[in-house]
């Protein structure tokens, strides 16, 4: 499971790259959603993990590699949505996007998302060289979640591209009150299946899932409790890309004081040489992410 040592940036350069990328992020992101209403229709190609590309998907990375890979301290640039990371200059740090997270979620308007990740040294990366990482929400209030110095906060982004720190110090509530587990139910492992069933027995608990990882992951953030997109029976590394996904959401809630796990130990330790390999994932707190393991095993 989780809970290790989590890296942080110790050069007064890697901070200024950090603070460059949350800025970029942060920045980029109005016009992200500005550009979508025109862009709800598949692109030509697909992307490496053969999924079918949005218009928006191009267009948000096409965005953030420009401006990531203009920031001084930027080694490699690295996107869900190309086959190879990018040489965009000779700094010492890598930065991994998922440039919208939950795409598929543009046609029925749901809620979507952009998730960055900063490692120390060349992609791929392991999740213990992440230095921080974070993500934009795109739901009614545009929002941004960074886990940085050991800290989660979260911002409000506003149309003029200016954003407010409105919670510092983030942690994961006590007692985890929703759920949300992805993939078709008959797909799940029957372990995965015993262990849902067990978790909805909860009379305190509620299933709260969008189809975005990100706005599902938000709400275990806000109010406690667990999100899986596990292994299944036609896809044991389940759906979701370690370097893109995997690794930034471990970092994000381990730090936030939550457990992350592939299944058996945590996201952060999980070995994958792929740039876009996947991996199961469970996140949540921590009593829960270790009865998920214990069932599991
Ligand atoms: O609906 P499906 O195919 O089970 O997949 C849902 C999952 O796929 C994702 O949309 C994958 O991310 P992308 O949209 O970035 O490819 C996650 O956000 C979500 O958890
Ligand atoms: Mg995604
Ligand atoms: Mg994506």
């Amino acid at each position: 499971m989780a809970t290790t040592d989590i890296n942080t940036a110790d050069t007064a350069r890697d901070v200024r790259t950090i603070d460059g990328v949350v800025d970029v992020i942060a920045s980029t992101a109005p016009e992200i959603r500005t550009g979508l209403p025109g862009r709800r229709v598949t692109a030509e190609d697909e992307n490496p993990s053969g999924e079918t590309q949005m218009a928006a998907d191009v267009f948000a990375d096409d965005l953030l590699c420009e401006r990531i890979g203009a920031l001084e301290g930027v080694g490699e640039y690295a996107s869900e949505e190309r086959p190879e990371s990018v040489d965009v200059g000779t700094g010492r740090l890598s930065v991994a996007v998922d440039p919208l997270d939950g795409s598929s979620n543009l046609k029925p308007n749901n809620t979507m998302g952009t998730i960055f990740a900063v490692y120390e040294g060349p992609l791929p990366a392991h999740g213990r060289d992440l230095v921080a990482a974070g993500y934009v929400l795109y739901g009614p209030v545009m929002t941004m979640v960074v886990a940085r110095n050991g800290t989660v906060d979260e911002y409000v982004i506003h149309d003029d591209a200016s954003y407010e720190l409105v919670r510092e110090d983030v942690t994961l509530p006590d007692e985890g009150s929703v759920y949300g587990f992805g993939g078709r139910v008959p797909d799940w492992t029957d372990d995965f299946e015993a262990f849902a069933r067990e978790v909805e027995q909860d009379a305190s608990r509620k299933l709260r899932y969008g189809g975005s990882m990100i706005g599902d992951v938000n709400q275990i953030l806000t109010y406690g409790g667990i999100f899986a997109y596990p292994t299944l029976e036609s896809a044991p590394e389940g759906k979701l890309r370690v370097q893109f996904e995997g690794y930034p959401i471990g970092y994000v809630i381990e730090t936030a004081g939550g457990a992350t796990s592939d299944g058996a130990k945590s996201l952060l330790d999980v070995d994958k040489d792929d740039l876009h390999a996947r991996t199961p994932m469970y996140v949540g707190n921590t009593d829960l992410v270790a009865k998920l393991e214990a069932a599991l095993d």
